[in-house]
Parts: structure tokens; sequence; C-alpha cells
């Protein structure tokens, strides 16, 4: 099977974290954190901050990896390489997604997130409730 790496941004601000809905594709819909493929080349770090510019006309600063998920999608294998990071400049200008919304930790579970994205939700949450 493929494998397809990806990165994928987890935006913090005060106590809340930023989430996405696909707006087309086999997961349209899904809720998940803002990012994409990796280009040859590339840092992890250089594509988060390329990918977020082009889908949410954003700068932000890259912090510290959450955590690396693996996870079997019917067609591939997804890689996804997953940071907490921060606005520099921008305002968060949604240009491929369908919605967004900053959630707390009492509000994570309120939206359908992509399959891979479970095992994440709950590192994030415990990261969250530490801080809390
Ligand atoms: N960005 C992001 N992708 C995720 C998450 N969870 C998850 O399973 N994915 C999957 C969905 C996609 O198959 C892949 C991300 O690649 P992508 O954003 O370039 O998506 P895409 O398939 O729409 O690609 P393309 O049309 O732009 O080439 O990773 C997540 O939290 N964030």
């Amino acid at each position: 099977m493929k494998t397809i790496e990806v990165v994928a941004a987890v935006i913090r601000h005060e106590d809340k974290i930023f989430a996405t809905q696909r707006g087309y594709g086999d997961f349209e819909g899904g809720w998940e954190f803002p990012g994409g493929k990796m280009e040859a080349g590339e840092t992890p770090q250089e594509a988060l901050v390329r990918e977020i510019m082009e889908e949410l006309d954003t700068e932000i600063e890259v912090g510290d990896l959450i955590d690396t998920v693996e996870y079997d999608y019917p067609k591939f294998h997804l890689k996804m390489h997953c940071f907490f990071c921060t606005i520099k400049s921008g305002h968060l200008v949604l240009k491929e997604h369908e919605a967004a919304k900053w959630l707390t930790l009492e509000t994570l579970d309120s939206v359908a997130w992509l399959p891979a994205d479970q095992g994440l939700i709950e590192k994030i949450r415990t990261v969250l409730t530490k801080k809390a």
C-alpha cells in the first residue's frame, strides 16, 4: 500500500484549538487539522508553514511535535506529523475549507473527526487538561 506523508497544524490560542472541515473529496464534511502533503526536500515545519499560508492565508510559528500518527485507510497508509502551532500574522481565511471552529477541552468531541485523528485528539486532551 502506498504511504502518504502529511503534516497537520494544531493551532492554539489561549485554551482553544482550531479545527477545520473538509469541503471536498473522499472525506468531505469530516473535521481535521489544517495541513497537507509534504513535498520533496521539505522539512515538516517548512511544509506546514507553506500549507497554512496556502489554505488559511496565515503565517504560523511551528512548535512542539505532538505525535506522528500512523493509520491505514482502505486506499493508502497515512503518516501524519502533528505539531502545536501559534499564529504569527493573518486572520485564518478559509480558502479551501468548508467551515472552522475554535474548540476547547469541553467541545473537543463535538465535531466528527477524521478516523486517523481519534488518537491524536486523546493526546491533545491530555495536554490541554494539564494546562487547564
Ligand atoms: N490535513 C489533514 N489531513 C488529514 C487529517 N487526518 C487525516 O486523515 N488526513 C488525511 C486526509 C488526506 O487524505 C490527507 C491530507 O492530504 P491533503 O490535505 O493534501 O488532501 P487531499 O487528499 O485533499 O489532497 P489534494 O487533493 O490537495 O492533493 O490526510 C488531518 O487532521 N489533517
